[in-house]
């Protein structure tokens, strides 16, 4: 990416139909509000901007539904510029055929003056639908977007397709595969990470950002969903556990001090061990390590990680003298969201 878009914070635009759950996905994922809180959300009437000071400083505004974005009246250069990924949220639930109809436009009108935009489609409240139902819409979806795209002339647009929940973790995994395209040093973050599960017989192992829950980095083994479930739990449970007994989170100075030895593993009966280490105040790794023998060898495991976490400290370090200070592996910045919003 870019230099100056990584000094601009790249910005998430989140927008889509009335009700469709944008504001739900922010307040879920980044402000930690219960899935069934949602429900009392009013609808959004501004532009609500987030900003994320994290291991990586990005924004995530979210647009209300009603919004034409291309009247006159805005700046859509203001808008549109340094965007790291547009995120269209459809209403899985709901008719969606105006949405999508929009959804074309949008990417239409973006592609002369931004092509190279990001567009992330967010197929959302997959929850009360069956299997079978889900892929019917998730390939509806995919197939009269491809299709309204081909007949304006765009053969290969930039369009990746999610199915999301706030209800379950596919909210999670799909935010953190937008995210992953934002960083620079995903390639060298994920042959780390191979190194490191090869030569610790790991079976999957995930750097989370702590506070969002979003992956940032995986090895480059297929996904497993029931693993990631693990590891996505035992974060939640760690970080609940360390808040309860251990320091104030919303004090930003202390929580790196105090986070920076946070390690924890449990071995299950089948004898598969999961293990967590914090790598600095904003990243966590976790792994699943499916092997009996894994809990005889904790000390190689923890050397290991070890090795890791210092190769690691390495990249950010190289990443923070490149950019002046804008990628937070390490080093400053609170790790709460700060939130503002912009009349419109
Ligand atoms: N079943 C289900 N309901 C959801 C999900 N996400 C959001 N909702 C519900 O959808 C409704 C609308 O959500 P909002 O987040 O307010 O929608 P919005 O897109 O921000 O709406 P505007 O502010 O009007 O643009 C709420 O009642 C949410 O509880 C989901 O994943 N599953």
């Amino acid at each position: 990416m870019a230099k100056n878009t990584r000094q601009a914070k790249p910005r998430l635009l989140l927008m889509g139909q009335r009700r469709s759950g944008k504001s739900s996905i922010t307040s879920v994922v980044f402000h930690k509000m219960e899935p069934q809180e949602t429900l009392f959300l009013e609808s959004t009437t501004r532009i609500q901007k987030d900003i994320m000071n994290s291991f990586m400083d990005f924004q995530v505004w979210d647009f209300p539904g009603q919004l034409d974005y291309f009247d006159s009246t805005f700046d859509t250069t203001q808008i549109f510029a340094d965007i790291g990924a547009l995120i269209w949220v459809i209403d899985a639930q709901d008719e969606y055929s105006d949405s999508l109809a929009r959804l074309t436009t949008t990417i239409i009108n973006l592609q002369n003056t931004f092509p190279h935009i990001n567009v992330e489609v967010f197929v959302h409240k997959t929850d009360s639908l069956n299997e079978d139902f889900r892929s019917d819409i998730f390939q509806d979806v995919v197939q009269r977007v491809g299709d309204d795209l081909n007949d304006a002339g765009y053969i290969n647009p930039n369009v990746s397709y999610h199915l999301t929940s706030i209800y379950d973790s596919s909210i999670f995994e799909a935010l953190s595969s937008v995210i992953q395209k934002l960083i620079p040093e995903l390639d060298v973050l994920q042959n780390l990470l191979d190194t490191l599960i090869n030569n610790s017989g790991m079976t999957k192992a995930y750097l989370f950002d702590i506070l969002s829950k979003i992956y940032v980095a995986s090895d480059t083994r297929p996904v497993d969903s029931d693993i990631y479930e693990i590891c996505a739990n035992y974060i939640d449970l760690t970080v609940d556990f360390t808040d309860l007994y251990n320091y104030p989170r919303d004090d930003p100075k202390s929580l790196g001090e105090q986070m920076e030895e946070v390690e924890s593993s449990m071995t299950f009966e089948d004898g598969k061990m999961v293990y967590l280490k914090e790598m600095n105040k904003h990243l966590c790794l976790v792994t699943v390590i499916q092997n009996k023998e894994a809990k005889d060898k904790k000390g190689l495991i923890d050397y290991n990680v070890h090795i890791f976490q210092d190769a690691l400290k390495a990249v950010f370090e190289r990443a923070w003298e490149k950019t002046g200070g804008e990628v937070t592996g390490e080093g400053q910045s609170s790790a709460r969201p700060e939130q503002n919003s912009l009349e419109t």
